[in-house]
Protein backbone atom coordinates (compact mmCIF):
# COMPACT_ATOMS: atom_id res chain seq x y z
CA UNK A 1 0.00 0.00 0.00
CA UNK A 2 2.59 2.08 -0.27
CA UNK A 3 0.54 5.06 -2.91
CA UNK A 4 -1.94 5.35 0.24
CA UNK A 5 -1.54 8.01 3.48
CA UNK A 6 -2.93 5.77 6.21
CA UNK A 7 -4.88 7.51 9.24
CA UNK A 8 -6.45 6.84 12.26
CA UNK A 9 -9.59 8.03 13.16
CA UNK A 10 -7.87 10.54 15.43
CA UNK A 11 -5.74 11.76 12.83
CA UNK A 12 -8.31 11.76 10.04
CA UNK A 13 -10.59 13.77 12.52
CA UNK A 14 -8.81 16.77 12.34
CA UNK A 15 -9.24 17.25 8.13
CA UNK A 16 -12.44 18.63 8.98
CA UNK A 17 -11.79 22.24 8.46
CA UNK A 18 -12.19 24.49 11.37
CA UNK A 19 -14.72 27.18 9.58
CA UNK A 20 -17.14 24.76 8.51
CA UNK A 21 -19.67 23.63 10.93
CA UNK A 22 -19.57 20.35 12.42
CA UNK A 23 -23.04 18.24 11.96
CA UNK A 24 -25.15 19.11 14.62
CA UNK A 25 -26.63 17.05 17.43
CA UNK A 26 -30.22 17.54 16.12
CA UNK A 27 -28.83 16.34 12.89
CA UNK A 28 -27.31 13.52 14.03
CA UNK A 29 -31.04 12.71 15.68
CA UNK A 30 -32.23 12.84 12.11
CA UNK A 31 -29.53 10.45 10.80
CA UNK A 32 -30.50 8.36 13.82
CA UNK A 33 -33.68 8.15 12.69
CA UNK A 34 -32.38 7.25 8.91
CA UNK A 35 -30.25 4.30 10.10
CA UNK A 36 -29.59 3.54 13.35
CA UNK A 37 -27.12 1.06 12.48
CA UNK A 38 -24.18 3.43 11.57
CA UNK A 39 -21.79 4.42 14.54
CA UNK A 40 -22.31 8.72 14.82
CA UNK A 41 -18.35 8.46 15.95
CA UNK A 42 -17.79 7.49 12.66
CA UNK A 43 -20.08 9.64 11.38
CA UNK A 44 -18.49 12.84 13.07
CA UNK A 45 -14.97 11.72 12.54
CA UNK A 46 -14.92 9.97 9.44
CA UNK A 47 -17.61 10.28 6.67
CA UNK A 48 -17.66 14.72 7.50
CA UNK A 49 -14.45 15.01 6.74
CA UNK A 50 -14.84 12.29 3.53
CA UNK A 51 -17.72 14.17 2.31
CA UNK A 52 -15.87 17.58 2.41
CA UNK A 53 -12.93 15.99 0.92
CA UNK A 54 -15.23 14.95 -2.14
CA UNK A 55 -17.26 18.26 -2.54
CA UNK A 56 -13.83 19.60 -2.82
CA UNK A 57 -12.81 16.87 -5.87
CA UNK A 58 -16.97 18.03 -6.92
CA UNK A 59 -15.81 21.37 -7.26
CA UNK A 60 -12.58 20.74 -9.10
CA UNK A 61 -14.23 18.13 -11.39
CA UNK A 62 -16.70 21.46 -12.75
CA UNK A 63 -14.34 23.56 -12.55
CA UNK A 64 -12.08 20.87 -15.48
CA UNK A 65 -15.84 20.42 -17.18
CA UNK A 66 -16.39 24.30 -17.78
CA UNK A 67 -12.32 24.61 -18.65
CA UNK A 68 -12.80 22.00 -21.80
CA UNK A 69 -16.05 23.53 -22.65
CA UNK A 70 -14.33 26.94 -23.00
CA UNK A 71 -11.70 25.24 -25.14
CA UNK A 72 -13.84 23.73 -27.26
CA UNK A 73 -16.43 26.66 -27.66
CA UNK A 74 -18.78 24.55 -26.62
CA UNK A 75 -22.00 25.30 -24.10
CA UNK A 76 -21.11 23.79 -20.67
CA UNK A 77 -23.29 20.43 -20.11
CA UNK A 78 -23.86 19.41 -16.81
CA UNK A 79 -22.57 15.90 -16.67
CA UNK A 80 -22.91 14.11 -13.16
CA UNK A 81 -19.96 13.38 -10.64
CA UNK A 82 -19.80 9.89 -10.13
CA UNK A 83 -18.77 8.26 -6.90
CA UNK A 84 -18.17 4.76 -7.00
CA UNK A 85 -18.44 2.57 -4.29
CA UNK A 86 -16.56 -1.10 -3.94
CA UNK A 87 -15.93 -3.97 -1.93
CA UNK A 88 -16.75 -7.74 -1.06
CA UNK A 89 -20.37 -8.28 -0.81
CA UNK A 90 -22.15 -7.69 2.11
CA UNK A 91 -18.65 -5.51 3.33
CA UNK A 92 -21.23 -2.46 4.00
CA UNK A 93 -21.36 -0.95 0.37
CA UNK A 94 -24.93 -0.10 0.23
CA UNK A 95 -25.02 1.26 3.88
CA UNK A 96 -22.78 3.36 3.48
CA UNK A 97 -23.80 4.70 0.02
CA UNK A 98 -27.01 5.64 1.54
CA UNK A 99 -25.29 7.44 4.31
CA UNK A 100 -22.92 8.97 1.90
CA UNK A 101 -26.33 10.47 -0.38
CA UNK A 102 -27.69 11.48 3.48
CA UNK A 103 -24.73 13.93 4.67
CA UNK A 104 -24.24 15.31 0.59
CA UNK A 105 -27.76 16.36 1.26
CA UNK A 106 -26.57 17.95 4.32
CA UNK A 107 -23.43 19.68 3.56
CA UNK A 108 -24.15 20.20 -0.20
CA UNK A 109 -27.81 21.21 -0.28
CA UNK A 110 -28.44 22.94 -3.21
CA UNK A 111 -26.36 19.77 -4.89
CA UNK A 112 -28.87 16.57 -6.41
CA UNK A 113 -27.90 13.54 -5.32
CA UNK A 114 -28.95 10.17 -6.69
CA UNK A 115 -27.97 6.10 -5.85
CA UNK A 116 -27.75 2.92 -7.89
CA UNK A 117 -26.42 -0.08 -7.40
CA UNK A 118 -24.78 -2.38 -10.39
CA UNK A 119 -26.81 -5.00 -8.94
CA UNK A 120 -29.24 -4.02 -11.33
CA UNK A 121 -27.04 -4.80 -14.44
CA UNK A 122 -26.98 -8.73 -13.19
CA UNK A 123 -28.11 -10.85 -15.57
CA UNK A 124 -31.88 -12.31 -14.65
CA UNK A 125 -31.79 -15.47 -12.75
CA UNK A 126 -33.10 -17.17 -15.89
CA UNK A 127 -30.42 -16.03 -18.09
CA UNK A 128 -28.03 -16.61 -15.77
CA UNK A 129 -28.94 -20.46 -15.51
CA UNK A 130 -29.06 -20.47 -19.48
CA UNK A 131 -25.57 -19.88 -19.34
CA UNK A 132 -25.09 -22.35 -16.87
CA UNK A 133 -23.46 -19.93 -14.57
CA UNK A 134 -26.05 -19.10 -11.68
CA UNK A 135 -23.01 -19.96 -9.26
CA UNK A 136 -21.21 -17.40 -10.68
CA UNK A 137 -23.12 -14.84 -9.46
CA UNK A 138 -21.58 -11.69 -8.63
CA UNK A 139 -18.22 -12.71 -10.93
CA UNK A 140 -17.74 -10.63 -13.62
CA UNK A 141 -19.55 -12.54 -16.42
CA UNK A 142 -22.45 -12.37 -14.56
CA UNK A 143 -23.34 -8.50 -15.31
CA UNK A 144 -24.27 -7.58 -18.23
CA UNK A 145 -21.44 -4.77 -18.69
CA UNK A 146 -22.59 -3.59 -21.73
CA UNK A 147 -25.43 -2.31 -20.59
CA UNK A 148 -24.00 -0.81 -17.56
CA UNK A 149 -21.48 1.62 -19.66
CA UNK A 150 -24.10 2.39 -22.24
CA UNK A 151 -26.03 3.75 -19.06
CA UNK A 152 -23.09 5.31 -17.59
CA UNK A 153 -22.49 6.68 -21.08
CA UNK A 154 -26.12 8.34 -21.19
CA UNK A 155 -25.71 9.34 -17.60
CA UNK A 156 -22.37 11.31 -18.13
CA UNK A 157 -23.78 13.36 -21.12
CA UNK A 158 -26.32 14.56 -19.22
CA UNK A 159 -29.70 12.84 -20.51
CA UNK A 160 -32.39 13.16 -18.31
CA UNK A 161 -34.33 9.85 -17.43
CA UNK A 162 -31.85 7.60 -17.73
CA UNK A 163 -33.29 4.02 -16.96
CA UNK A 164 -31.05 1.65 -15.01
CA UNK A 165 -32.93 -1.69 -13.81
CA UNK A 166 -33.48 -2.49 -10.42
CA UNK A 167 -32.29 -6.05 -8.09
CA UNK A 168 -34.33 -7.20 -5.29
CA UNK A 169 -32.05 -9.06 -2.72
CA UNK A 170 -35.43 -10.24 -1.36
CA UNK A 171 -36.67 -11.58 -4.80
CA UNK A 172 -33.14 -12.22 -5.91
CA UNK A 173 -33.14 -11.62 -8.90
CA UNK A 174 -33.36 -8.46 -11.25
CA UNK A 175 -37.11 -6.97 -11.60
CA UNK A 176 -38.45 -6.93 -14.18
CA UNK A 177 -40.41 -3.80 -16.28
CA UNK A 178 -38.82 -1.98 -13.20
CA UNK A 179 -36.16 0.70 -13.57
CA UNK A 180 -34.89 3.55 -11.44
CA UNK A 181 -34.58 6.70 -13.43
CA UNK A 182 -31.56 9.22 -13.41
CA UNK A 183 -32.36 12.45 -13.60
CA UNK A 184 -29.16 14.31 -14.49
CA UNK A 185 -28.27 15.07 -10.76
CA UNK A 186 -25.37 16.86 -9.67
CA UNK A 187 -23.44 13.77 -8.02
CA UNK A 188 -24.67 10.10 -8.84
CA UNK A 189 -23.13 7.41 -6.75
CA UNK A 190 -22.30 3.97 -8.33
CA UNK A 191 -22.49 1.20 -5.54
CA UNK A 192 -21.08 -2.55 -6.36
CA UNK A 193 -18.71 -4.84 -5.85
CA UNK A 194 -17.47 -4.28 -10.05
CA UNK A 195 -17.20 -1.22 -9.94
CA UNK A 196 -13.37 -0.90 -9.98
CA UNK A 197 -13.02 -4.14 -12.22
CA UNK A 198 -10.74 -4.24 -15.80
CA UNK A 199 -13.07 -6.69 -17.06
CA UNK A 200 -10.82 -8.72 -19.79
CA UNK A 201 -13.45 -8.18 -22.78
CA UNK A 202 -13.89 -4.68 -22.23
CA UNK A 203 -12.14 -1.67 -23.25
CA UNK A 204 -14.01 0.20 -21.47
CA UNK A 205 -14.32 0.46 -17.61
CA UNK A 206 -16.79 1.70 -15.17
CA UNK A 207 -13.93 3.17 -13.33
CA UNK A 208 -13.64 5.80 -16.69
CA UNK A 209 -16.81 7.41 -15.66
CA UNK A 210 -15.98 7.15 -11.95
CA UNK A 211 -14.60 11.00 -10.35
CA UNK A 212 -14.09 9.32 -7.07
CA UNK A 213 -14.07 6.07 -5.81
CA UNK A 214 -13.95 4.44 -2.33
CA UNK A 215 -13.32 0.68 -1.43
CA UNK A 216 -14.75 -0.54 2.05
CA UNK A 217 -12.66 -3.53 3.51
CA UNK A 218 -12.35 -5.58 6.82
CA UNK A 219 -10.97 -8.17 7.84
CA UNK A 220 -12.55 -11.43 5.70
CA UNK A 221 -13.73 -13.25 8.98
CA UNK A 222 -15.83 -10.29 10.00
CA UNK A 223 -17.26 -10.09 6.45
CA UNK A 224 -18.41 -13.34 6.47
CA UNK A 225 -19.95 -12.88 10.00
CA UNK A 226 -21.88 -9.85 8.54
CA UNK A 227 -23.02 -11.85 5.53
CA UNK A 228 -24.47 -14.22 7.85
CA UNK A 229 -26.10 -12.19 10.19
CA UNK A 230 -27.57 -10.27 7.21
CA UNK A 231 -28.56 -13.41 5.79
CA UNK A 232 -30.39 -14.54 8.81
CA UNK A 233 -32.38 -10.75 9.28
CA UNK A 234 -33.56 -11.29 5.38
CA UNK A 235 -34.46 -14.91 6.56
CA UNK A 236 -36.46 -13.53 9.75
CA UNK A 237 -38.13 -11.04 7.70
CA UNK A 238 -39.24 -13.50 5.10
CA UNK A 239 -41.40 -15.66 7.37
CA UNK A 240 -44.30 -14.73 6.01
CA UNK A 241 -43.98 -13.63 3.12
CA UNK A 242 -43.98 -17.35 0.65
CA UNK A 243 -43.26 -15.59 -2.52
CA UNK A 244 -39.92 -13.96 -1.13
CA UNK A 245 -37.11 -15.79 -2.69
CA UNK A 246 -35.39 -16.58 0.94
CA UNK A 247 -39.07 -17.90 2.45
CA UNK A 248 -37.62 -21.73 1.50
CA UNK A 249 -34.42 -21.24 4.14
CA UNK A 250 -37.45 -20.48 7.16
CA UNK A 251 -38.23 -24.53 6.73
CA UNK A 252 -34.95 -25.22 7.97
CA UNK A 253 -33.28 -25.65 11.40
CA UNK A 254 -31.30 -22.50 12.01
CA UNK A 255 -28.35 -24.73 12.08
CA UNK A 256 -29.19 -25.97 8.57
CA UNK A 257 -30.25 -22.34 7.26
CA UNK A 258 -26.84 -21.23 8.64
CA UNK A 259 -24.74 -23.77 7.20
CA UNK A 260 -26.25 -23.48 3.79
CA UNK A 261 -25.41 -19.53 3.96
CA UNK A 262 -21.69 -20.56 4.91
CA UNK A 263 -21.62 -22.96 1.89
CA UNK A 264 -22.51 -19.84 -0.11
CA UNK A 265 -19.66 -17.90 1.40
CA UNK A 266 -17.79 -20.45 0.74
CA UNK A 267 -18.13 -21.41 -2.74
CA UNK A 268 -19.50 -18.03 -4.31
CA UNK A 269 -18.66 -14.82 -2.68
CA UNK A 270 -15.77 -15.69 -0.72
CA UNK A 271 -13.49 -16.73 -4.35
CA UNK A 272 -15.00 -13.47 -5.67
CA UNK A 273 -13.43 -11.74 -3.52
CA UNK A 274 -9.82 -12.89 -3.79
CA UNK A 275 -10.00 -13.08 -7.74
CA UNK A 276 -11.79 -10.57 -8.59
CA UNK A 277 -12.92 -7.95 -6.05
CA UNK A 278 -10.18 -7.57 -3.58
CA UNK A 279 -7.28 -6.94 -6.50
CA UNK A 280 -9.24 -4.07 -7.19
CA UNK A 281 -9.35 -2.40 -3.89
CA UNK A 282 -5.47 -0.37 -4.43
CA UNK A 283 -7.18 1.12 -7.43
CA UNK A 284 -9.79 3.13 -4.92
CA UNK A 285 -8.69 6.78 -4.04
CA UNK A 286 -10.09 6.02 -0.11
CA UNK A 287 -10.04 2.74 1.16
CA UNK A 288 -11.98 2.47 4.45
CA UNK A 289 -10.94 0.04 7.18
CA UNK A 290 -13.50 -1.18 9.12
CA UNK A 291 -13.21 -3.84 12.10
CA UNK A 292 -15.38 -5.48 15.02
CA UNK A 293 -19.10 -3.81 14.95
CA UNK A 294 -17.98 -1.91 11.39
CA UNK A 295 -16.39 0.80 13.64
CA UNK A 296 -14.06 2.05 11.21
CA UNK A 297 -10.46 2.01 12.27
CA UNK A 298 -8.16 3.07 9.59
CA UNK A 299 -8.38 5.35 6.56
CA UNK A 300 -6.29 4.98 3.17
CA UNK A 301 -6.28 8.07 0.89
CA UNK A 302 -4.01 7.40 -2.39
CA UNK A 303 -1.09 9.81 -3.12
CA UNK A 304 -1.02 9.51 -6.94
N1 LIG B 1 -21.83 0.86 9.45
C1 LIG B 1 -22.59 -0.19 9.78
N2 LIG B 1 -22.95 -0.40 11.06
C2 LIG B 1 -23.70 -1.48 11.39
N3 LIG B 1 -24.13 -2.41 10.51
C3 LIG B 1 -23.79 -2.26 9.23
C4 LIG B 1 -23.01 -1.14 8.79
N4 LIG B 1 -22.81 -1.26 7.46
C5 LIG B 1 -23.46 -2.39 7.09
N5 LIG B 1 -24.04 -3.00 8.14
C6 LIG B 1 -24.77 -4.29 8.09
O1 LIG B 1 -23.92 -5.26 7.41
C7 LIG B 1 -24.69 -6.04 6.48
C8 LIG B 1 -24.13 -5.83 5.08
O2 LIG B 1 -24.32 -4.48 4.71
P1 LIG B 1 -24.81 -4.04 3.27
O3 LIG B 1 -24.81 -2.56 3.24
O4 LIG B 1 -26.04 -4.78 2.89
O5 LIG B 1 -23.57 -4.60 2.42
P2 LIG B 1 -23.28 -4.67 0.86
O6 LIG B 1 -24.10 -3.63 0.18
O7 LIG B 1 -21.81 -4.41 0.76
O8 LIG B 1 -23.60 -6.06 0.44
C9 LIG B 1 -26.14 -5.59 6.64
O9 LIG B 1 -26.78 -6.47 7.56
C10 LIG B 1 -26.03 -4.19 7.23
O10 LIG B 1 -27.16 -3.82 8.01
C1 LIG C 1 -26.28 -9.82 -5.72
C2 LIG C 1 -24.87 -9.99 -5.22
C3 LIG C 1 -23.94 -10.49 -6.31
C4 LIG C 1 -24.31 -8.60 -4.82
O1 LIG C 1 -24.25 -8.43 -3.52
P1 LIG C 1 -24.24 -7.09 -2.62
O2 LIG C 1 -22.93 -6.47 -2.83
O3 LIG C 1 -25.38 -6.22 -3.07
O4 LIG C 1 -24.46 -7.64 -1.27
C5 LIG C 1 -24.83 -10.97 -4.01
O5 LIG C 1 -25.71 -10.57 -3.02
C6 LIG C 1 -25.19 -12.39 -4.43
O6 LIG C 1 -26.32 -12.73 -4.67
N1 LIG C 1 -24.16 -13.26 -4.53
C7 LIG C 1 -24.33 -14.62 -5.00
C8 LIG C 1 -24.25 -15.61 -3.88
C9 LIG C 1 -25.24 -15.31 -2.77
O7 LIG C 1 -24.89 -14.52 -1.88
O8 LIG C 1 -26.35 -15.87 -2.78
Amino acid sequence: MDNFYAYDKATWEQFYPTNLNPITLADLENLKAFNDKVSLDDVTKVYMPLVHLISEALASYRQWQDKKSDFLHRKPVKAPFIVGISGSVAVGKSTTARLLQYLFAYLLPNRKTQLITTDGFLYPTKILEEKGILARKGFPESYDMTALIDFLVKVKEGQPKVKAPLYSHQVYDVIPDQFAEINNPDILIVEGINTLQIPAEQNIYVSDFTDFSIYIDADVNLIEDWFLNRFQQLVKTSANDPENYLYRYTKYSDEEALAMARHTWETINLPNLNEFILPTRDRANVIIHKGPQHRIDQIYLRKY
